[in-house]
Formats: C-alpha cells, structure tokens, sequence
C-alpha cells in the first residue's frame, strides 16, 4: 500500500500551533541571535535540503566503504557549491553543518586551520593558511595517542632536532606512541598539526606542534616512513563512522626546522631552545576554541532531539477515557512533560550560555593579541566547564527522548539513534568530561584560597566575593509565587555553588597535602564543579531576559523557560541545596510545586517553541519529528526502504531457512 493511502496532505499538528501565545518568527530571532542569522540559517539549510546529492535518508543503511564514499562526495559537493556562489565564511559553515554527515572537513576547518593560526608565526601562517584555504591540502590535528589522551604532558611522539641538516625527526618510539584517533587522518588528510615531544641538545621541551605532509599531493599514497590506516568501526550504524579517524606510526620522519609551530617557543638554527614571553598554556588554545563551538552543537543537537519527541508526543495518543472518549495526546500525560519540557528549556539555556561563550572567547581572544593574559584561567574555566556539562545533559537526553518516543524511537528513521551516537562521544573527545570538570575544580579551589586573602574575583567567580553573605543566607522563598523572581532563584544557585566549593577547599586542606586532598576530594570537587557551572548557565539565561527581546509573548515564554530549567535543577539536585542549607525541605516542594505549574504554561506552546528552531524536516531527518506531523506515512515509508525489502523471500532463503523448515516438517510428520 502506498504511504499516501494512509492519510492526506494535512498539517497534523496546526492544532497545536493555533494555541500558541506568542510569535514564532521573534522566538526564530531570539534562538539565533539576530534576523540576519535567521535569513542565512534558512537559506543555507534550503540549499542543502534541496540538493541530491545532499541526501541522508538511506544513510543509515550504508556499508562503512559506501558511506565514506557518500561523505567525500558530499564534501567535494559542497566545496564547490561554495566556490560557484561565492559564500562567506558564516555562509558555508552553515552549509556544513546543514549536510549534517561529520567527515574530515570539520577537522580542517574546526581544528588545523585554527591549529595554525593560534600557534603559528606571520610567516608559517601565510604559507600553510594560504593551500589550507583553497583546499590545496587537507590538514587534521594529530594529539591524541594509542597510551594517552588526557594527559597531554604524557604524550610519547618525539621531534628531535638535528643541526647538521636543520630538520626534526619526527618518530613514534612505541606501540602505545601511535597516534590514535584524529578524525580525517585515517584515509583523507594530505598534513597534519602533529604534537610531540620537543628534544634538542640532549634535552626535553614537552610538548609543541608541527606541521606535517603525510601523504602525496599526486597519488595520496603516505610518504616513507609513514604508516596510516584507519581505526575501525564505531558505536551507532552511519553516525560517526563517516569520519575516518586514524591510526599513524612515525618512522624517523625529516621535516624542516620551519615547520615547528613557532608562535609561542622556537628552536634556533643552532638548536638553541627559545621560549615567547607568553604562558605556555597558549599550546592548548586550539582546545579552548573547540570547546566553546562544542557548546553551540550541544544545544543544537539537544533541541533536535527536542523538536522531534515535542512534535511526536502532540500526535501520537495512547488511551482513552473511561468513557470511551477519544485518546490522548502522550504529550498531555504530566510524567511526559517532566521529563520533556526540561529539556526543550535545556536547549534555549545552552543556546543562550553558548551565544555568551562564543562573546567571551573573541573577548579573551583581543586580549591576548594586546598582551593581556589576565583572563585565560577564567576562559579555559568556562570553556570546559560548559563543554563538560552541555554535552553530557545533551547525550543523556538525548536517550530520554528516544524512549519518549517509544518503540518508534528506537528506529533509524526516528533520527534518534543516529543523534545518539554522533553526540556521544562529544563527552569523550575535546576532553574527557570528568577530566575537565577536575580542571573547573582546580580553578575553584584557587579563587577560593585568594578570597580568603582578601583579592576580589572577577567574571563568573565575582559572587565568590560574597562570601559573607552567601555562606549563611537563608533563601526569601516562602510561596510557589517567589519561585519566579530571578533575583532568589540566583541567590541559592550561588550560595549552593559557593558552600560546595568552600566545603571542598576546607576538606582539602585537611589532607596531608593539597595533591592528596584533592585526589581524595575529587567526586566532590567535580560536584562542586558542575554546581558553579550550572551557575553559569542560570545566570547568562537570566541575564538573557534583561535584553531587548522583541515579539507578543516572546519573552513571556522565555521566562517560563528559564524558571523550568533553574527550578528543575533545584528538583534534581534538592540533595546539593538541602544539604549545604541553600533551601529548606518546605522550599523544595515549593519549587516543584511551581515547576508543575510552568509545565502546564509551556504545554499550549510546546510545538510552537520546537518550531522556532527553524529546522526543516531535510536537517532534522526523522519520521517522528516531521513538521506537518504526518508521521505514521513516514514511518511506514520508511521501512520500505531498508535493503531486507529489496526482496520479497529473503537472501538466505534456500540455503537456511527451507532446509530448516522442511527438515522440521519431515520430523513432526515421523
Ligand atoms: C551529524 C553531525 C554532523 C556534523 C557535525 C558538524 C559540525 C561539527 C563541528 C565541530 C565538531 C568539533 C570537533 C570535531 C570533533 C571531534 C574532534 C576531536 C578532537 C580532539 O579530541 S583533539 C584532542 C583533545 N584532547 C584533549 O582535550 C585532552 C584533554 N587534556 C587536557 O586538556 C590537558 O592535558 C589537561 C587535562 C587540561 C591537563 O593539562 P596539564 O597536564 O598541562 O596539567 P595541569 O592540570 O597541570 O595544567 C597546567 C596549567 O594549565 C592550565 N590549562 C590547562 N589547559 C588549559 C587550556 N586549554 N587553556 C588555558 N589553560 C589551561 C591549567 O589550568 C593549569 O593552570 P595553573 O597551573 O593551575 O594556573
Ligand atoms: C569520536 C572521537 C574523535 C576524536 N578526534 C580526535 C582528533 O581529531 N584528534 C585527537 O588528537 N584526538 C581525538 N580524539 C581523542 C580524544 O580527544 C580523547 O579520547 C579524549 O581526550 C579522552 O582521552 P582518553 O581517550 O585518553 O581517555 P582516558 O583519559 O583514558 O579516560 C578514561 C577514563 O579515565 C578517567 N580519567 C582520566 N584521567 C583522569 C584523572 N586525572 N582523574 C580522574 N579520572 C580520570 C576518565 O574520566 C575516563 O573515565 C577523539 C576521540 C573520539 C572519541
């Protein structure tokens, strides 16, 4: 039977948008920061979904060969899509996103060429910059190791210089030396930012960048020395495995002295070690650039995953009244919406943390031009808090909305599956989450100790300065009412995510030494991390609502929003706020009493606040989430499309089903 047998053109869910109060098209600006953002995204994403070639809908059902071939030919697509219309940088990174398929362009863009322009020097920068911009070469960012990710420091690959002919020797001492993972270097990337251990006269540097060729500009093939491969399939069917990430060994590999990243420390002719009057914490810039992009994706990602369980819990009913009266929404059943709206306000909160992020990083970043390092520590702070705390509440929901979906939301042609595990290994790389929640802690653990000398802390630490007020306040709270005034929901986010903290630093110095302290503090301390990283995210929301928001009821229903995310966080982590005496067991249930209350507010407008997201049905690419709602069509003409359906008997048939069968048969009849 055809899909269209099954039900008309309609809009399913225009019901849903009727009873919306307020106006989409401002929510569409507030979301993406500007009209004009909201002019390019939809421009962009129209070019993409109405190209073939930009395709996904069977990807799910490509071999691993098949589907590396799909992803360079879509990459090579859409570079010379943005050469024949002449697109700005803002235009074609959108077009690459909009493809939505990770491959080795996103390494190029989003690690090597900002690789070279935070570390390289004018010169190195002209020449490497110049062939990476036209696509000359295909660079990657070879750090991670078979033995260490992590830890940076621990990494084994060495470049040792030899003076008598001007070059380093780039070389993998041991198996566990392998470079292990960068996304492009398996069968794509022509050069590579390759970190490793600088040695020159005899000694040890620790760790800089280098720029290196590794495969032939004629055939591709490696050059000597070099052996490459790709690290083999990974979790989820298409998802990442379009990225060829990779495996490469070094054998005593020359490469000029000039192609050491020279920006932040050189290596003379004479093998002299020189070190630029900067903090050497500048190696680790191109990290704390992808960790603020990586927030961005979250929030996307997140609202994704939103946008489809809001549309598909509006159409999909399970029973009715005892009466025998039509069935329900599941959207309409209140366990639904406490597990879904905190999510839909998850994702405005992310955008909005991640739109601020995107402002501090270009701050820090003319800072460091004019020589100010003053706010570095505060950035790789923030940077990897947010990282950290984005993406882990991104991939968990992103399972919740998968069982939200029920059954269906385990198929591919939900989207969810494949959302999943694109997204999930974004708490693993850029970063262990834990590892860099330890790095927040760290950070904590200092402003801390100079408040308690005296120094006033600045930025997202300033309510540390407080510290008098907040170590013994007591929350205003004393009716469902007072739980919408920003002004207490603040108070006890910062007084919860300072007792953490001072608690922490106390406990610690107790220990015999502050290593041991904080190795044997550290499940507290990464608590206390998260605390003051939800801190952040409250306050940039709250601070949000202060702006000019243009549109009838835009910022009425932000409001409601950022009382769902602050006040759901009181819900879940009542045991933190209890315990450190931010609220009192009476104000807890005062907050989830409200929260019940705004998830009523929110349900009339749910779809609405999903549509704002602007996402076509190309980009968001699932049955369940489609804009008109005509879900049951899709899904059923999906299934039709997966290979088992090529043939009516299956392959396989005559050699083990029949013989099993007739064998079965012949036996029952013995
Ligand atoms: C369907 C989907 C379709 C398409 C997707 C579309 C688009 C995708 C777009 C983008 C996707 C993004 C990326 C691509 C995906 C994946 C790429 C992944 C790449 C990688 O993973 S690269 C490898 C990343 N590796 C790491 O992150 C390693 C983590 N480890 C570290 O960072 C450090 O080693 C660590 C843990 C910080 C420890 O450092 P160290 O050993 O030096 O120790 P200390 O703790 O003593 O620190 C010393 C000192 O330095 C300060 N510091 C540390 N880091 C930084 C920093 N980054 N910046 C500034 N300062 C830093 C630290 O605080 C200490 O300071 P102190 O002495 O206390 O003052
Ligand atoms: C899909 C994907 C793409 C990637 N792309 C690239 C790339 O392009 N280029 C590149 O160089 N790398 C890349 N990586 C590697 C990535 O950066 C590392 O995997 C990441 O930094 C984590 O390091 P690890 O794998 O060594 O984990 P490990 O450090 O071995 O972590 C294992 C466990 O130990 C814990 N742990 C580790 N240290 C501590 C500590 N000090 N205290 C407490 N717990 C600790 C962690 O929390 C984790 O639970 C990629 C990884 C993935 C998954």
């Amino acid at each position: 039977m055809a899909a269209a047998d099954w039900g008309g053109k309609a809009d399913h869910l225009a019901g849903e948008r009727a009873t919306a109060q307020f106006d989409v098209d401002g929510m569409k600006v507030a979301w993406a920061g500007s009209r004009h953002a909201v002019e390019v995204a939809d421009r962009m994403a129209c070019l993409v979904a109405s190209d073939p070639v930009f395709r996904k809908d069977t990807r799910t059902m490509l071999s691993r060969k098949e589907l590396f071939k799909d992803t360079l030919k879509k990459a090579a697509h859409a570079w010379k899509r943005t050469v024949e219309l002449h697109l700005t940088e803002e235009e074609a990174n959108l077009l690459r996103l909009y493809i939505d398929q990770p491959g080795y362009v996103d390494l190029h863009w989003v690690m090597f060429v900002p690789a070279i322009k935070g570390q390289g020097t004018e010169e190195q920068q002209k020449k490497w910059l110049t062939m990476a911009y036209k696509f000359q070469i295909i660079g990657t960012y070879a750090q991670t190791e078979l033995g260490h990710g992590s830890n940076v420091q621990g990494l084994e690959t060495t470049a040792t210089f030899d003076p008598s002919t001007d070059e380093f020797i780039m070389h993998s001492p041991t198996l566990t030396s392998s470079k292990w993972w960068p996304g492009g270097l398996g069968k794509t990337s022509t050069h590579a930012v390759v970190y490793a251990r600088l040695i020159t006269e005899g000694k040890d540097y620790g760790i800089h960048g280098f720029i290196m060729q590794l495969r032939s500009l004629d055939d591709h093939s490696p050059l000597p020395g070099i052996t490459i491969g790709d690290i083999g399939g990974k979790f989820g069917s298409g998802a990442y495995n379009s990225m060829d990430n990779g495996v490469m060994r070094l054998d005593h590999v020359r490469i000029p002295r000039d192609q050491m990243l020279m920006r932040l420390a050189q290596v003379t002719r004479e093998g002299k070690y020189v070190h630029s009057d900067v903090p050497k914490q500048l190696l680790y810039g191109t990290m704390v650039y992808v960790r603020q992009t990586i927030v961005a994706d979250a929030s996307r990602a997140l609202s994704r995953a939103v946008c489809i369980a809001v549309r598909y819990g509006a159409i999909r009913k399970q029973f009715g009244s005892k009466a025998g009266g039509p069935e329900t929404q599941v959207l309409n059943y209140k366990t639904q919406q406490s597990r879904l709206f905190p999510f839909l306000a998850s994702a405005y909160a992310f955008r909005f943390v991640g739109q601020w992020l995107k402002w501090l990083y270009t701050d820090v970043t003319q800072k460091l031009e004019s020589k100010d390092f003053s706010t570095l520590p505060e950035a790789h702070a923030c940077t990897a808090g947010l990282k950290s705390v984005t993406t882990s509440a991104t991939a968990d929901a992103i399972e919740e909305c998968q069982k939200l979906c029920g059954g269906h939301g385990y198929l591919n042609s939900s989207g969810l599956p494949e959302l999943f595990a694109v997204n999930l290994p974004a708490c693993t790389y850029e970063g262990d989450n834990v590892v860099l929640l330890l790095q927040v802690a760290r950070f904590l653990m200092k402003t801390v100790s100079q408040v308690a000398s005296g120094k006033q802390p600045v930025g997202t630490t300033a309510y540390m300065g407080n510290i008098q007020h907040l170590m013994q306040c007591k929350s205003v709270v004393n009716t469902v009412e007072d739980w919408l005034n920003p002004a207490a929901i603040k108070e006890v986010f910062e007084a919860r995510a300072l007792r953490m903290a001072v608690n922490c630093a106390q406990n610690i110095s107790k220990a015999p030494s502050q290593e041991e302290g904080f190795s044997e503090l550290s499940p507290d301390l990464v608590e206390a991390a998260v605390a003051h990283v939800q801190l952040i995210i409250v306050t940039k929301f709250i601070e949000k609502l202060q702006e000019d928001i243009l549109g009838h009821g835009v910022k009425e229903q932000l409001q409601k929003l950022c009382g769902i995310y602050a006040l759901h966080l009181i819900h879940k982590h009542l045991g933190d706020f209890l315990s450190t005496g931010c609220v009192t067991a009476r104000q807890g249930s005062l907050a989830n009493e409200r929260l019940g209350k705004l998830y009523a507010q929110v349900r009339p407008n749910a779809v609405a606040l999903v549509d704002a997201f602007d996402y076509t049905d190309h980009y968001l690419g699932s049955a369940l989430g489609r804009y008109d709602g005509d879900v049951y069509s899709a899904l059923y003409k999906e299934a039709w499309k997966d290979p088992l359906n090529e043939t009516v008997v299956p392959d396989g048939y005559q050699e083990h089903l029949r013989p099993l069968l007739k064998q079965q048969l012949k036996l029952s009849r013995l």
